[in-house]
């Protein structure tokens, strides 16, 4: 019979301590979600509540046509994505489609292997030699695409983005590997909570499985509960605006709360690639908008301790740019 693991600490030292990852309950043969991940049911995600899809807003940027002569069409659709929802999806992003293949199949390779193994790879240790390489690959060839795409949103706030603010802006870069695995009650609980992430961008790769949910901010279809499906689009790269670009562009754009559902029947891999300040640096609404807005809707906060909140608090949705909010403004 599989092991109960809703008593005591059995779930965290099973999961957490010695690296089994949910993963290993899965391996486990759990027949039940652990009472632990029942999510209360506001926090469910129910395919039928969902937003139906906004095709506009989910077609895939194509990158070459910056080069071309619809760059204007193609500089003001990155441009709106990021002010209205936050996410959008690119292709033809420079970074090949056999690297998202090796990324992907380096992801499943790593979770795949006995958790004694893995257990080490906690955070804060240098990687798995089994991903290393890709993941270096892929941290190389996407800064080239972070570097295109702050250029053009900065362009949209009229404000140029030179070498060293770039620096500043994405000193840091952290590329995880999440895995999914199938669960036998994807309707009870979730992948992953809603949260919205911290740094400047997002680059994610993620596989054909779906699940991806993205809050619309202010767009509630009638009878439905605002989240749009991010679908997966063969080769497509997804882009997301994290908090400090939100704080950075005085609120213009929209660092947008998402989450991740599991399913019953196949595991799912994602790679996101976290273009972050270092916690030294200090991040707050750019001069010129703060100037032309004539108001200041964050104040000024040292990177590090914006992460230290972030990561000190359970998440709750995008509550974490609080911490930097402006109460006079
Ligand atoms: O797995 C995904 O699609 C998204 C993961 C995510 O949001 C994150 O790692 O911050
Ligand atoms: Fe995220």
């Amino acid at each position: 019979m599989a092991p109960s693991f809703d008593e005591g600490n059995a779930l965290f030292d099973f999961v957490v301590q010695k690296g089994n990852g949910v993963k290993g309950l899965v391996d486990n043969g759990i027949k039940m979600v652990p009472q632990r991940y029942i999510q209360p049911p506001k926090e469910r995600i129910d395919k039928k509540n969902t937003n139906s899809n906004d095709q506009l807003l989910l077609e895939a940027i194509d990158l070459s046509k910056l080069h071309a002569p619809e760059h204007d069409q193609v500089v003001g659709a990155i441009s709106m994505a990021a002010e209205t929802l936050g996410f959008f999806q690119v292709v033809n992003h420079g970074v090949t489609l056999e690297l998202l293949e090796s990324l992907k199949a380096s992801a499943h390779n790593f979770f795949a292997q006995p958790s004694m193994n893995k257990a080490v790879y906690l955070k804060g240790v240098s990687p798995s030699p089994l991903v290393k390489d890709v993941a270096l690959e892929y941290l190389k060839s996407s800064t080239k695409l972070v570097k295109e795409l702050l250029e053009i949103l900065f362009g949209n706030l009229g404000v140029t983005l030179d070498e060293a603010k770039f620096e500043s802006l994405t000193g840091l870069k952290m590329v995880n590997m999440n895995f999914y695995p199938s669960c036998p009650n994807p309707e009870l609980t979730v992948g992953v909570g809603r949260h919205s992430d911290m740094g400047t961008l997002t680059v994610l790769l993620q596989d054909g499985i779906g699940g991806l949910y993205v809050l619309e901010e202010g767009h509630v279809e009638e009878g439905k509960d605002g989240w749009i499906e991010i679908p997966p689009i063969p080769g497509a790269l997804v882009i997301n605006v994290g908090d400090t670009m939100q704080i950075l562009s005085n609120g213009r754009y929209k660092s947008a709360e998402h989450r991740v559902r599991t399913t019953s029947s196949e595991s799912r891999v994602s790679v996101p690639l976290f273009a972050t300040p270092t916690p030294s640096e200090k991040i707050g609404p750019l001069p010129q908008l703060v100037e032309s807005d004539g108001v200041a809707h964050y104040k000024e906060v040292l990177f590090g301790d914006y992460m230290q909140n972030f990561f000190g608090k359970a998440h709750e949705g995008k509550k974490s740019l609080q911490f930097a909010q402006n109460d006079s403004a």
